[in-house]
Formats: C-alpha cells, structure tokens, sequence
C-alpha cells in the first residue's frame, strides 16, 4: 500500500489531512516534530511526506534536506504559509517534489500527491529496466568484497548527500562512473539528471558547443539553438569523465561554472545561469599535468575537494570472484545460456590474471566465454588463449619458485653471463641463441647481466 507521512504539528490539521488521505486509501503515519518524522524515516522510509514549513524543532525546509539525505528516493510536499515564496522556493532547492500554500491550495493535495507517487513509481520502473540493462546506479549494486572498495564507498555514502565536487581517481574500468551515478542517485539531486560527458571521446572543436550548447548561427550547420548538456545538467549532476583530456580554454569557462554559476552559450552574447553538482574522473596524474601546463591549477583546486582513489582490480583480487559470478548470472540471462556449472581452474585463471582493463575487461571476457560455451559448464577452454597463456608464463616480476623450468632458465643465463663476465655476444653464442633472445629474457627476468 502507498504509504504517507504526515509532519505538522497543529494536531487538528494533522488529523484532517490524515482523514482526507486515508480516505484515499493512502496508509497514513503522523509527525508532529521534526524529530519525530527523522524517527519514523529511519523505521521505515515513507514513500511521500507532506510536511509544514513550520514545526516547534526545525524548519521543514531543512527537515526535506534531512529526509532526501536519508532517504533520496522519497518525495516531499511542503506545505508553507501563505505569502512565504522563500521558503518554497528554497525547499526546492533542498529537492522537495514541491509545495503547496497552506489553506489555499487545498484542492491541489490528493491530485498533487498522485503526481508525486506516479513520479515514484516511474523511477522504479526506470531502475527496474535499467537493472535488466545492466547499468547499476545505486551504491547497493556496487560489488564490494574487498576492504579497499568498500572504504570507497563509505567515502563516497558520505559525500553523497553534499553539493561538494569529487574528483575519482583510477584506472580505466575500475567503476568510477558506476561511482558517479551511486553518489548522484544518493544526494538530492537523484530527481533531476544525471548527465555524464567522456572528454576523450568526443573532438576538441565540438566539446564547447558539447558542453556550453549554441546559439543560432554559431557556426556553419548550427540552424537552430541548441542546449549544452550543462544545461541539460541543470538542478542535477554533471559527470565529465577523463577531465584531464579538456582543452585549457575550456577549462577556463568550466571554472566559471563552478564559481559563478555562468556560461556563455557558443556564439551568444547572453551570459545564462546554471546549477550543477560537478563529479569529474581521471587515469591521469593531474598535479603532473599541472606542472606541465596542461591543467589549471585553480581549476585542480575547485574540483578536487574530496578525492576518492579506485584501486586496481588486480589490488583487490577478493572482487574477481563474486565479480565475475555477477556478470555470470547476468550474462546467461541476457544470452539465454543455461550455465550449471564453473570450472574450478576456470574461476582459478580468473584470479591470476593481471586485468589491465579491471572490470570492464573482466565483464567483456565473460560475455565472450559465455557466447563460446556450448556445454553448459565453463571452464578454461572458454577463455581467450592469451588470457591463458599470460597466467602460465612466469610474470616477470613475479618471484620464480626454485624448482620451474624458468627459474631454471634464469640461473643458466645468469651464470653463462657470470663466465662470459657481461659480454652478451658470447653468452648468445654460448648459450645457443639469438643475441635479441638474450636480450629479451634479461629484461623478462630482471638479470643483473653488467
Ligand atoms: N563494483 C562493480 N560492481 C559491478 N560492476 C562494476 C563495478 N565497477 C564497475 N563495474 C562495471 O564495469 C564496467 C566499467 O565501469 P566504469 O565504466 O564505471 O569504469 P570507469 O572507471 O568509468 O572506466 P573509464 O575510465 O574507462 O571510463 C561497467 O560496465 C560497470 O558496470
């Protein structure tokens, strides 16, 4: 049943109001402080709360930023006093669904409150298809075994709720717009969009007109006006990952963004307002980019508030398996496989594994075993033989067991060299092979060969 929560502390209007949406068939709850609501929210999130601005304990205005940082997914309806725009306006802000003038706009309750469970009811829908798609949005879909992952995303729960800019750091694949899109869904702006931009993807030329939108006429082929995605972004979050792909004029009018909350249209002379929340993510080392002038300072400063490092899969190899068992179930069920069983060596070559691309490598040669697989059972055979053959060659960093054929390997070269006393052309000679050979298992073995 959907289910409401009443906060005001006049008792009569409280109990009108409950009537009036119980007979709705609403299931009604009642408030009458702030505290009081904050403790029916931690029981059981109610789906709508239809709050007064004005309560003995707090503002109700401020109650809607507590409730949406608890709860995101419910809807707030704020009832305010007659002739105090301000406080709806700012309630708003705080992402309330919407307000209602106290007395005047009674009429306007049961259709309002509708709306705002139909609004429910569409995000779950959309959550619900966008599972069956694969794309995770919330912090509950974030596979996390490992101890450093699961700091990430006490961190990030942490963030979430503020206006405050993150900044991710990690390797390619290593989830950090699956990150993005959990701290979105997580703050007060999980109503409004989520726009995210890959600065590496598209060319330097159209980026401004990308990011900034254009006026009519900007250039050649701009018939008509169009909006950027900031503005796209505007009341929600904007994700520009690979930032440190931005070209430095850009850089400059993103700045002005996060400072003044302005831009320039391309080709406009109008200066228009915006409000995001700015996520941003980088492979790259940008203090570095900094010192070669490739990245503002400032810039680094204004978006770097609160850094979240995403470490390697291959530094958090307690993931691989649940991992891998993840997009298993999701594979078959979007492939129609029947999988019934994994390979132990299977699961096991996974795990050795050095994943440079991390999860997205992971998932793409899950697929790919899945499609190749046609006895119901995956096992090594399933895998690319390059990942196979990368687990069974000593890496050469790796510490060499005594007793393997290349620890062997490596001994009689570093003794053939000892004799020769560093010279390569006679050990190549000696050793029966050519001097590039020789050269190649120094460095794969790390030989002290001077
Ligand atoms: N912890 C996780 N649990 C489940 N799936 C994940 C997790 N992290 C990443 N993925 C999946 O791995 C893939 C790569 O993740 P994502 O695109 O977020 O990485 P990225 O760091 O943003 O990569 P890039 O820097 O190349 O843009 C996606 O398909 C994502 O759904």
């Amino acid at each position: 049943m959907r289910n409401i929560l009443i906060v005001d502390d006049e008792r009569k209007i409280n109990d009108l109001l409950t009537r009036l949406l119980s007979r709705e068939g609403f299931d009604v709850q009642q408030a009458f402080t702030g505290q009081q609501a904050m403790k029916e929210i931690d029981k059981d999130p109610a789906e709508v709360v239809l709050c007064d601005v004005r309560l003995p304990d707090i503002s109700g205005v401020e109650l809607c930023r507590k409730i949406k940082e608890k709860s995101p997914l419910t809807e707030v309806v704020l009832l305010t006093a007659y002739g105090n725009i301000q406080d709806g306006i700012q309630a708003m802000k705080n992402g309330a669904f919407d307000y209602l003038l106290k007395g005047d706009d009674n009429d306007k309750i049961i259709p309002l409150i509708h709306r705002a469970f139909e609004k429910i009811s569409l995000s779950r829908k959309l959550s619900r298809l966008e599972a069956q798609m694969g794309v995770q949005n919330s912090f509950d879909d974030i596979i996390a075994h490992s101890p450093a992952i699961q700091q990430c995303i006490a961190y990030a729960r942490k963030v979430a709720p503020t206006d405050t800019a993150v900044l991710l750091n990690g390797e390619t694949g290593t989830g950090k717009e699956v990150f993005a899109r959990a701290i979105h869904q997580a703050s007060m702006r999980s109503g409004k969009s989520f726009i995210a931009l890959n600065c590496a993807a598209i060319p330097k030329e159209l980026m401004e007109s990308e990011l900034f939108g254009h006026a009519s006429g900007a250039f050649t082929g701009a018939t008509k006006a169009k909006k950027g995605l900031i503005e796209e972004a505007d009341q929600g979050t904007l994700f520009l990952d690979e930032i440190g792909e931005m070209p430095l004029e850009m850089q400059a009018k993103l700045l002005r963004v996060l400072e003044y909350g302005e831009y320039v249209r391309l080709g406009d002379h109008r200066m228009s307002r915006v409000n995001v929340r700015l996520i941003t993510a980088t492979n790259r080392n940008l203090q570095e980019e900094i010192s070669k002038g490739r990245f503002r300072e400032d810039l680094y400063y204004r978006i770097s508030t609160f850094q979240i490092y995403l470490p390697p899969l291959r530094e958090r190899r307690e993931d691989i398996i649940p991992l891998a068992e993840h997009f298993i179930a999701y594979f078959s069920g979007k492939l129609n496989k029947n999988i019934k069983q994994i390979d132990e060596a299977f699961l096991r070559s996974l795990q050795q594994y050095t994943w440079k691309g991390n999860i997205r490598e992971l998932k793409n040669i899950i697929e790919r075993s899945i499609i190749i697989d046609d006895d119901q059972v995956l096992s090594q055979d399933d895998l690319p033989p390059d990942l196979t053959v990368q687990i069974n060659q000593p890496a050469s960093s790796s510490p060499l067991s005594a007793f393997d054929l290349a620890s062997a390997e490596k001994i009689h070269i570093q003794k053939v060299l000892n004799y020769t006393k560093g010279n390569k052309t006679e050990a190549a000679r000696l050793l029966n092979i050519a001097l590039t050979t020789l050269y190649r298992k120094i460095e794969q073995y790390r030989i002290d060969a001077d």
